[in-house]
């Protein structure tokens, strides 16, 4: 799915990785982790796009992403630590935007899917004058509401509750069990949870 091809990334003088590989297949989940400062948000910003990479290249089934970023682009969900949740607007909004976004009707699965997020009565306040917990889960809807096949989660965790660490840890194993790949961050310990995790540790390098 996923190929990293010694990929380097030099930040205000200082080399956070250099000539780093690893790939991700179909089925697997990997944890970033490392320091404060080691460059795990800089490497997904990388591999997601958003950012370029001093060296090395990233590819997607075989294709450098830079060659069809779109079609990339359509086979990614990026959730970093800004959540991309517009407070303004309530939980039902947000959720009827990334949908419009995608072209995709709404099909009555809204309020249902919230309420299994733990939103029930929650759905049509702005999301701004809801808590960190509750604001992290109308995010996390698009995990329910998308087709990419790989996700990228910079902190997902960040926010939930024990309740809400459970719902995202089981959709996780569903999207891997339907083939979908996960590169996350996290201070969460994953190991008892996902017995196949893969972990790629950063050092903070002077
Ligand atoms: N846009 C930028 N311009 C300059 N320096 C940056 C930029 N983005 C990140 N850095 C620097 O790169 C280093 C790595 O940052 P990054 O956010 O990737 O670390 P991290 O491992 O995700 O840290 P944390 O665990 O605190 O989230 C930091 O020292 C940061 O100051």
């Amino acid at each position: 799915m996923l190929e990293i091809k010694a990929v380097s990334c030099i930040k205000q003088d200082r080399c956070l990785f250099d000539s780093l590989s690893f790939s991700l297949k179909a089925g697997e989940i990997m944890q970033v982790e490392g320091p404060n400062g080691a460059g795990k948000t800089s490497l997904l910003r990388i591999i997601a796009g958003f950012a370029r990479a001093d060296d090395g290249q990233v590819l997607f089934a075989g294709e450098d992403i830079q060659h069809n970023y779109d079609e990339f682009a359509a086979n990614l969900l990026f959730i970093g630590h800004k959540t991309g949740v517009n407070g303004q607007l309530s939980a039902y909004e947000n959720v009827r935007h990334w949908q419009a976004v995608h072209g995709v009707r709404d099909n009555g699965e809204i309020y249902p899917l919230l309420a299994q997020l733990g939103l029930v009565g929650l759905e049509d306040v702005p999301v701004r004058t809801l808590s960190a917990g509750q604001q992290r889960r109308v995010a996390l809807v698009r995990l329910w509401h998308n087709h990419a096949k790989l996700w990228i989660l910079d902190e997902p965790f960040t926010a939930l509750d024990k309740k809400g660490v459970a719902l995202l840890q089981q959709r996780f194993q569903t999207h891997l069990s339907n083939g979908g790949g996960i590169l996350l961050t996290t201070h969460q310990d994953l190991t008892a949870q996902f017995a196949q995790l893969l972990t790629l540790s950063l050092e903070y390098r002077l």
